[in-house]
């Protein structure tokens, strides 16, 4: 697995990283076990939590040189990556203010005693991320991990070695130990050996299903816990009594932000029959609107996607339905020339024998179904192997709020489109995948929750 940086704009490679050797894998499990042992993991959080605080300044003190760094490597737009930079500061302060509360004692009363919950770090943390949000992937395990007393070994994505690698500089001039937080380049089996070794306690992954299973699997093995972010094909469901202009601009947003490439896009738009035809026609109108370019552009609107890679699998996927009867409303083909661009593209009419209704398109493209009313809008939005998040856009609280809790995700926004917060639980069912990250659910994914009891 080479790790290189390709800028997508233009397909031309800018650097080569040399992989981590098994004694390098060694080296680092030895120091990251060290520091578990040591008075830092098993001490006082208060050492702990001043990291993060720096952490978040030094990011915030170079957060458009990071930007740069990510737009470059894997084309999200400039000013979508200054977003993401600020992002991964306020998860690292959230987890600097409020970590401490999380892992806590929590009283049990009982009849058989005092008694309460411990929050202790179990140690080593294997983390496997994926190149669409090249530093928030990495904060989402870093802060909390960092917090608890786990040290990390992480795996990024092959084509985003510079940001792994500024990741684990500033993760270091912030304070933290070495051990805390330590790159590597290297291969699955050298991940698989990670997972594999006694000094790793458990795997976190976003990314791909079919990775996500192999890493799970390899986890179990051993059995140590594992969490999964993994793919989604999130629904947009529009009523009849939604604010169209606003679903309009924010639908715009949610399926074309980073090119498309973010696991809860939202993919499938449900669209009420009554408003369905308005709808289409002033989303058409709005991808007519979107100038393709260089994402360091400020004017650019639609970047590249991530690789030539990616954009033939979806380049394949989107003939694939069209050739299965699909409509091709707008767009549908790669932009001639350099890059790794893609057309915003608009499908209808595609019918559940279709491998595109149960496919996600990690692209610009949008599905469009029709309904004609909230119970085939459910049904049609949980008629899918994943679970992540979606959308429902109505006036009617009540309405958008029955219409959530029906939905099979992990996570639903009503009257805006699936986003995430330091403070909010994310993740999903079904295949999406297993467990949460951020909030108070996250930091207490990878800590042994001890009960003690003085029994009376
Ligand atoms: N749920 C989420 O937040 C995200 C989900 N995805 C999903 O991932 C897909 C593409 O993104 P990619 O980064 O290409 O996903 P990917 O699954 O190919 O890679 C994700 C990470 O897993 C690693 N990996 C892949 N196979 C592995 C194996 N057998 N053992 C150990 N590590 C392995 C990769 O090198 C990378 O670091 C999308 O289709 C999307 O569904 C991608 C980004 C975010
Ligand atoms: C801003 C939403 C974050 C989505 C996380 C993902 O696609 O991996």
């Amino acid at each position: 697995m080479a790790y290189q940086t390709v800028n997508p704009a233009n397909n031309k490679l800018i650097k080569e990283y040399a992989s981590h050797t098994d004694a390098d894998v060694e080296a680092a499990l030895k120091t990251a076990d060290a520091l578990y042992h040591s008075e830092w993991a098993k001490g006082s959080i208060d050492k702990r939590l001043p990291v993060l605080h720096k952490l978040a300044d030094l990011i915030d003190s170079r957060s458009e040189e990071l930007a740069k760094i990510a737009s470059v490597e894997m084309g999200k737009l400039i000013e979508q990556s200054r977003a993401e930079v600020k992002l991964c500061a306020q998860i690292a302060r959230y987890y600097a203010d409020n970590a401490k509360q999380h892992l806590a004692p929590v009283k049990y009363p009982s009849e058989l005693g005092e008694a309460w919950v411990e929050h202790h770090p179990i140690g080593v943390v294997m983390a496997v991320e994926p190149w669409n949000f090249p530093y928030y992937q990495l904060m989402r395990v870093l802060a909390p991990n960092l917090a608890a007393g786990n040290p990390v070994l992480a795996k990024h994505a092959s084509i985003v070695p510079h940001c792994a690698e500024t990741f684990a500089h500033l993760v270091r001039e912030a304070g933290a130990p070495e051990g805390a937080w330590t790159n590597l380049f290297i291969s699955s089996d050298q991940v698989a050996k990670i997972i594999a070794d006694d000094r790793v306690q458990g795997a976190a992954l976003t990314g791909s299903e079919k990775a996500g299973s192999v890493v799970a699997a390899q986890a179990a093995k051993h059995l140590k816990k594992s969490t999964l972010e993994l793919g989604g094909n999130d629904v947009f469901v529009v009523l009849d009594d939604a604010d169209l202009e606003k679903a309009v601009k924010i639908g715009v947003n949610a399926r074309l932000a980073n090119a498309g490439q973010v696991c809860t896009a939202a993919k499938r738009f449900i669209v009420h029959e009554k408003v369905a035809e308005q709808f289409l026609t002033k989303y058409t109108e709005a991808f007519k609107q979107v100038k393709i370019g260089d994402p360091l552009d400020a004017s650019t609107t639609l970047g590249p996607l991530s690789s030539k890679d990616a954009r033939e699998t979806l380049t394949k996927q989107v003939n694939e339905a069209v050739k299965n009867g699909a409509t091709l409303h707008y767009g549908g083909k790669p932009v001639a020339g350099e890059g790794s661009f893609f057309e915003p593209t608009i499908l209808t009419h595609i019918s559940r024998d279709n491998p595109a209704y149960f496919e996600e398109f990690f692209g610009p493209v949008a599905q469009i179904y029709v309904v004609k009313n909230d119970d085939e809008a459910v049904k049609l939005a949980n008629d899918s192997h994943y679970g992540l998040g979606g959308a429902v856009f109505s006036k009617d609280i009540e309405r958008a709020k029955k219409m959530a809790s029906k939905i099979e995700t992990g996570m639903v926004w009503i009257n805006w489109l699936t986003d995430t917060a330091a403070e909010l639980p994310f993740g999903g069912v079904k295949r999406s995948g297993y467990g949460r990250e951020l909030s108070d659910l996250g930091i207490k994914e990878f800590v042994n929750q001890k009960l003690v009891v003085i029994r009376r």
